[in-house]
């Protein structure tokens, strides 16, 4: 295995399931200083429990949406752990609706923690990054971030939103040392698709195709190579998708 991350202190949020538990282990197992951020403690402390004995982890509860929490679990890591080298936004949720059924707080919910939450976290390493010359800002993204998906408008839209501020952003810090790098999975094995309420929507356009997903490990996999890369490497964007599910 790669040393690129060896003792590297990676803030990870959503990482109490899902994709998010998948990137905290493969961080631990690739030697990083994983701090594990999401809102529910019990099950954050069951994923660092999964962690090799060695793992050097914090794990810090967190709602992204609170911009005060997300600066404070910035200082409990650089204070616990050291100064943030990469930040991997994870946090997310995706409710299928269908517009006509005007399903307002599930939409301002979408805006709240994959718009705005994901700026919050932004805004609170960047700083830091960009005074030691360093870092790297990974965001979960989509294939919805490339292409919009009927029954997923406005989560659609909250992915194209991370993806422009990605590109923003990479543009700005250009010349910096900070890297800015999108992910963009199609479907994966988590619970992700159980907070979708609209019935019309899920059964109009959220049955399973029957392909084989990916497991959220294939897309912690992506997350490590982005990660590893020789400093003068910017892998900017990756899209992973089931191989029989093609975009
Ligand atoms: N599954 C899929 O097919 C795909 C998923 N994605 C994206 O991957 C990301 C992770 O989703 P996935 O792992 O699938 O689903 P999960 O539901 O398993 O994970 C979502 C994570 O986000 C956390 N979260 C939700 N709201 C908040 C909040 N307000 N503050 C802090 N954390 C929050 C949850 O933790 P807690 O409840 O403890 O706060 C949980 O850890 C999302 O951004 C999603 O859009 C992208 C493409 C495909
Ligand atoms: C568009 C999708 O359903 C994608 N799998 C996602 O969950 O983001």
């Amino acid at each position: 295995m790669s040393e690129a991350l060896r003792g590297r202190v990676v803030v990870v949020t959503g990482a109490s399931s899902g994709i998010g538990a998948a990137v905290g282990r493969a961080l631990a197992d690739a030697g990083a200083k994983v701090a594990l951020a999401a809102r529910r403690e019990e099950a954050l402390r069951e994923v660092r429990a999964g962690l090799g004995d060695g793992a050097e982890t914090l794990v810090f509860p967190a709602d992204v949406t609170d911009r005060g929490l997300v600066r404070k679990l910035v200082g409990r890591v650089e204070q616990d752990l050291g100064p943030v080298d990469a930040l991997v936004n994870c946090a997310g949720v995706m409710y299928f609706t269908l517009m006509k059924n005007v399903r307002e707080e599930e939409w301002d919910r979408t805006v709240d923690v994959n718009c705005k939450g994901t700026v919050n976290c932004v805004g609170a390493v960047l700083p830091g990054m960009l005074e030691r010359g360093r870092g790297h800002i990974v965001t979960i993204s989509s294939d919805a971030g490339r292409r919009v998906f009927p029954g997923l408008a406005v989560y659609s839209a909250s992915k194209f939103f991370v993806e422009a501020l990605s590109q923003g952003l990479r543009l700005e810090t250009a010349g910096t040392g900070v890297k800015v790098t999108t992910i963009q999975p199609g479907n994966v094995a988590t619970d992700l698709l159980e907070l979708s309420g609209d019935e019309e929507a899920l059964q109009q356009y959220g049955q399973p195709t029957g392909a084989r997903v990916l497991d959220p490990e294939d897309v912690a996999a992506s997350i490590v190579y982005a990660l590893s890369q020789p400093d003068h490497v910017a892998v900017n964007e990756i899209l992973v998708e089931p191989r029989d599910e093609p975009v």
